[in-house]
């Protein structure tokens, strides 16, 4: 554990300074694709500029006979395309496997110049993250780089989740954490079968009306990741770093996936993961406030005046605590309008709206 003095030196001699803050970017949506499927490779340059993080993966979902053409495809992929606004991302091979070695020095020796995040599964603690942290200064010194590779954690072991706090607070490189529930759901003996999304069996349901126990008795499904999801969040928010829902396995149910982010997005994450070309907009319309939040909130900035204080607006208390909450929504409108003028007219439109 490095101690608050040097929490910010770089670890490596000729390894960049670490950052003090996590860039403010976009990442609405990280969208996954397989570097060594040539079909998904084709599609890179058609979406880069598009979506706010193309993430190569190198881990699960790429067969143990792919891990070396997905790792050389994503050198030549982060080498022959433009990028624009958007990111780039990998996942890596989990660190208990034989590949990860060879994943993060070929990637941060050819393209580290070119990645932004690297993603790192199955993080169990603190010392998996220092463990990474060492090896990519000294890749960073040796590639000369002069900025620093940030890190991203997959919560997806039970002990990952017990130490979560500890995972987010291990690195000033941290910056963020998503939930990984289908290796999460193996790893807690959980008896799902599914990639996220809930389970019809995690249910409540209304008492009895009579002696009838089978009659009239409504049931409700409850959201199996909300305590996950919660306390990372909390992780994530102690430390200034920035929490994601996953994957989302139904490619086809459209609908349970946009819920299952927008459960997500209410909770306090910033994005989830598109496994599938059809699944960037939905992610881009949930983790993007929605207009009318945007013009009510900047209505109740306005009317706050200093931000203290209590208002009534439309038979609603607003006090010193409702404001911090629509600066919330303000801020994160207009760092993603910044980037997006389609969404910055939106806004624009609502606000007057609401203003006449
Ligand atoms: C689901 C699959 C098999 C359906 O693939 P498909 O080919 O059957 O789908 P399709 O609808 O027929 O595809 C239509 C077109 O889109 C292309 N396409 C399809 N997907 C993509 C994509 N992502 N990016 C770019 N292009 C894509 C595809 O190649 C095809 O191109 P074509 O029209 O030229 O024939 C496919 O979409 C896929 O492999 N997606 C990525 C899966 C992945 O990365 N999984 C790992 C992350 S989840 C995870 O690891 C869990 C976690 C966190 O670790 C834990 O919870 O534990
Ligand atoms: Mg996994």
């Amino acid at each position: 554990m490095r101690s608050p003095k040097d929490f910010f030196a770089p670890l490596a001699v000729g390894a960049p300074q670490p950052l003090r803050q996590i860039p403010v970017r976009p990442s609405r949506m990280i969208h996954f694709f397989d570097p060594g499927n040539e079909k998904m490779a084709a599609k890179i340059p058609s979406l880069a500029g598009k979506v706010d993080v193309l993430l190569g993966n190198l881990e699960d979902a790429v067969r143990a006979d792919r891990k070396e053409a997905a790792r050389a495809g994503l050198v030549s992929v982060a080498k022959a395309t433009d990028f624009g606004r958007t990111q780039l991302w990998t996942r890596v091979n989990s660190l208990d496997s034989p590949w990860v070695l060879d994943d993060l020095s070929t990637l941060v020796t050819e393209v580290g110049d070119r990645l932004d995040v690297i993603m790192v599964p199955k993080v169990e603690g603190a010392q998996d993250i220092h463990y990474v942290d060492r090896l990519l200064a000294q890749l960073e010194a040796r590639a000369g780089l002069t900025k620093p590779l940030l890190v991203h954690a997959i919560l997806e072991t039970a002990s990952g989740v017990a130490n979560v706090e500890e995972i987010a607070g291990a690195s000033p490189r941290m910056q963020g954490i998503s939930l990984g529930p289908a290796d999460l759901a193996a790893s807690r003996r959980m008896k799902t079968t599914r990639v996220g999304g809930g389970h019809p069996g995690y249910l409540v349901r209304t008492d009895p009306v009579g002696e009838d126990l089978a009659e009239g008795r409504t049931t409700y499904q409850q959201d199996l990741w909300h305590y996950t999801v919660a306390r990372m969040v909390d992780a994530c928010a102690m430390h200034g770093i920035l929490p994601y829902y996953g994957p989302f396995g139904d490619i086809r149910d459209v609908v349970a996936c946009e819920d299952q982010f927008r459960n997500a997005f209410l909770l306090g994450c910033v994005g989830a993961w598109s496994l599938h070309p059809v699944q960037i907009d939905i992610a881009k319309k949930v983790f993007s406030p929605a207009p009318e939040d945007v013009a009510w909130s900047r209505r109740v900035i306005a009317e706050m005046g200093d931000g203290t204080g209590a208002v009534m607006i439309d038979g609603k208390m607003q006090d010193d605590a409702s404001v911090k909450q629509c600066r919330v929504v303000v801020e994160l409108a207009e760092e993603l309008a910044a980037d997006d003028p389609e969404l910055a007219a939106a806004y624009d439109a609502a606000t007057k709206e609401i203003q006449s």
